[in-house]
Formats: structure tokens, sequence, C-alpha cells
């Protein structure tokens, strides 16, 4: 009996991240929809007075500005979504603001990029302010910085971001909210009907249509919320999945929604750094044995067992490791430059020079993703 656990968790979490997305908060005609905003802040302040630190990650900048741009639909091309999210974002924190004031509550904004989040020096200043903001009583309201953020760097969805910032807080548990209740077999829009009320393992997911948005409003669709409730699970926080109508219920100790396990062993930070929020500069590609090696038996990556190499990394930097049919099957710590391995790859230790002879990416520095 799995269920009662994960839920039980999520109920009695002391420090919890919330993320709620566009779909939920916005509309492309009417821009911000101030009812459904308080209805969560409604949930979130009665989970704050018995006794709970939320942190809430909200989406909706960029659907927030679409109505008072004269626009008619959100955005495609990235600078006019820029300029609807900083139009938007103001709104929405006003917004947070006067609802929260409703219980008496103050909100801090922090927008974030996916540096802050990524890189581990930037990661420790996040962390602070986020805990004083705490331990001030204040609601952190935290978006990715839309305005700044580029093509190549942004996070996109808030889905990844949440599941960041859960692990950045330390939080107990992690509440996604959308437009859907819970994950189900397919996409519920599109006719699929049955919900999946526990995940406990990701074989779970195998045989589900698991897709992306489409409100037109949201990014990531269910495809980026199963990949963060991953994420999160990986650093041991458990996820509950429900609609942000049912924010109260969700927030409460109620049966809603789809609930994700947490793993049993969480990962070191540094190793949940490694695997989850680092950005990969390049690929290894591994042969079966290989493969084998790194995922299974926990071994070191030698040359012999790499067919080929992509990206212009150097040695220290993080690289994605991927299997012949191009899988993601582990990331880690190269310790080479890319521009020495093309003349290494496929040797055994014994045909290399001495100063060639070490592991290309060692166990220490290695997390199999499959
Ligand atoms: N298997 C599935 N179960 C539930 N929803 C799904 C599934 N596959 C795709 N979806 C879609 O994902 C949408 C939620 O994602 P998205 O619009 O990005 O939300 P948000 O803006 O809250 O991040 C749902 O409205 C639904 O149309
Ligand atoms: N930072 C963006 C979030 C983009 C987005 O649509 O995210 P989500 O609704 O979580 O899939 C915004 O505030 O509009």
């Amino acid at each position: 009996m799995t269920e009662p656990n994960t839920r039980a968790a999520v109920a009695a979490a002391r420090r919890l991240v919330v993320k709620v997305g566009s779909s939920a908060l916005t509309t492309a005609h009417d821009g911000l929809d101030a009812d459904r905003l308080d209805t969560l802040v409604d949930g979130i302040a009665g989970r704050v007075s018995r006794d709970s630190q939320v942190v809430l990650v909200s989406s909706g900048a960029i659907g927030a500005g679409i109505a008072p741009l004269g626009l008619r639909a959100r955005p495609r091309d990235l600078v006019t979504q820029q300029a609807a999210a900083s139009v938007g974002q103001l709104s929405l924190a006003h917004a947070y603001s006067e609802s929260f004031r409703r219980h008496g509550l103050r909100v801090g904004q922090v927008l974030l990029t996916a540096d802050d989040v990524v890189r581990r020096a930037h990661y420790r200043n996040a962390q602070r302010t986020l805990s004083r903001l705490l331990m001030l009583g204040v609601v952190p309201v935290i978006n990715e910085n839309d305005t700044v953020a580029t093509e190549e760097i942004r996070f996109g969805d808030n889905d990844r971001l949440a599941a960041l910032v859960a692990h950045l807080v330390g939080a107990d548990a992690l509440i996604l909210l959308s437009d859907v209740d819970a994950l189900y077999d397919g996409d519920p829009r599109q006719g699929a009907t049955r919900r999946i009320s526990e995940v406990t393992a990701e074989s779970e997911l195998a045989g589900l249509r698991v897709g992306k948005s489409s409100s037109g409003l949201g990014t990531g669709g269910m495809l980026s919320k199963v990949s963060a409730a991953s994420t999160a699970a990986a650093a041991g926080i458990p996820v509950l999945l429900a609609a942000a109508a049912h924010a109260e219920d969700a927030l409460g100790a109620a049966e809603v929604g789809t609930a994700f396990q947490a793993a049993k062993s969480r990962l070191s930070a540094r190793r949940f750094w490694l695997g989850y929020a680092a950005g990969p500069v390049g690929r290894l590609h591994l042969d079966d044995g290989a493969v084998a090696a790194v995922v299974r038996r926990r071994r070191s990556l030698l040359a012999a067992g790499i067919t080929g190499v992509e990206g212009e990394f150097e040695a220290g930097d993080v690289v994605d490791l991927v299997d012949p049919a191009e899988q993601l099957v582990a990331r880690g710590v190269v310790a080479f430059d890319a521009v020495e391995l093309p003349s290494l790859i496929g040797y055994s230790s014994r045909d290399l020079a001495p100063e060639q002879r070490r592991e290309v990416v060692h166990a220490d520095d290695l997390v199999p993703l499959r």
C-alpha cells in the first residue's frame, strides 16, 4: 500500500512548492482570471495558516500580457513573448499581492533565469534569498525571468523550474496545479478517460499517451509535468498533480489528482545537480556493452565503449551519454576535452599512452538516468 504514504507525505509537508500553470490562470481572450487566482491563493493561505511554508511558482506572465497588448493569441516568437511577459508579470505580481493581502499575507517576487538554478554558485545565492523570505513569513512568488531568457537557455515551461526549486528550498512536497485534474492514459481533451491515481515507478508511464499542451496557453503539457515529477522523485520529493480549481482540496488531504511517489534513496545534492540541473554541453555515444557497464553495473565509462563524440566541451564539463538508439542513459562530468577524444575512442586502456589511461567519465561523476 504505497498510495496513502505519498498522499500523506504531501498532506503533512512542512515546506512545499506549489506550481500553477498558465492554462489554469489565464485565458487568451480575457488574460488573467482573478477568480481562479483567488481560489488558488485561498488554498495556499489555508495551508500557511496550518503552519506550512509555501513557495509559489507561477506561470501566466505571457498569458496575462496578451489582452492588454491587443494580441489575439499567445505569441509564437520569443521577442513578442518577452514583451508580453514584461507587461503581464506586473499584473500577475500585483494580483498576487492584492489577493494574498486578503489573508494578511505578504508576497515577494523572485524572477529566476536558468543560470540561477543550474550554476552551482548562483544556486546558493537563490537558496539564501528564498530561505530568508520564508523565515520572514513571506510567500515567495517565482517565475522565470522571461524578458531576458534567450531561446537557448530558457526553461520555457515552469514545471522543471518548480522541480529544481523544490530541491533548492529542501521542500517536503511539490504540488503541480494545472487546468487538467490528473494524469490520464491519454490527453483528456482528446477523449482519454482513465485517471491515474498513483505513479509508483517510471515504468508505469510506459503505456500512457503523455502529450503536449492543447490549451494554446500552456507550454510543456503533461510531458513536462511527468518529467518534473521524476526530477522531484529523484530528489526524494513526493509530487501531487491536480487541478488549480481544486487547489484547496489538493493543499488539504483530499484524494484528488495523481500522486507520484518519491524515490526511496534520495540523490546527494551534487549527484542531483549533475543528473537533473546541470546543462549538458556535449554528447558521448556508447555501444551496448558500455551502456550495460555504466547503467547496470555502475562502472566508469572507458574510451573503448565510446563510438562517437558531439559538442565542444572541455574536461570538467557535463555531457550526456546516449545509447546506440540515441536515447539518454546517463549524464556525467567528462575528464577529457572534446578535441582529445576522437583519437582515443574505441581503444582499450592497454593500447593507450599512460597519460591517456584514465576513465572518460568516472563512476563517481556519473548519474544513470534509465
Ligand atoms: N496523458 C495526459 N493526461 C492529462 N493531460 C494531458 C495528457 N497528455 C496531454 N495532456 C494535456 O496537458 C495539458 C496540461 O499542460 P499545460 O497546458 O502545459 O498546463 P500548464 O499551463 O498548467 O503547465 C492538459 O490540459 C492536457 O490537454
Ligand atoms: N514564464 C512563462 C511560463 C510559460 C508557460 O506557459 O509555462 P506553463 O504554463 O507552466 O507550461 C510565463 O509566465 O508566461
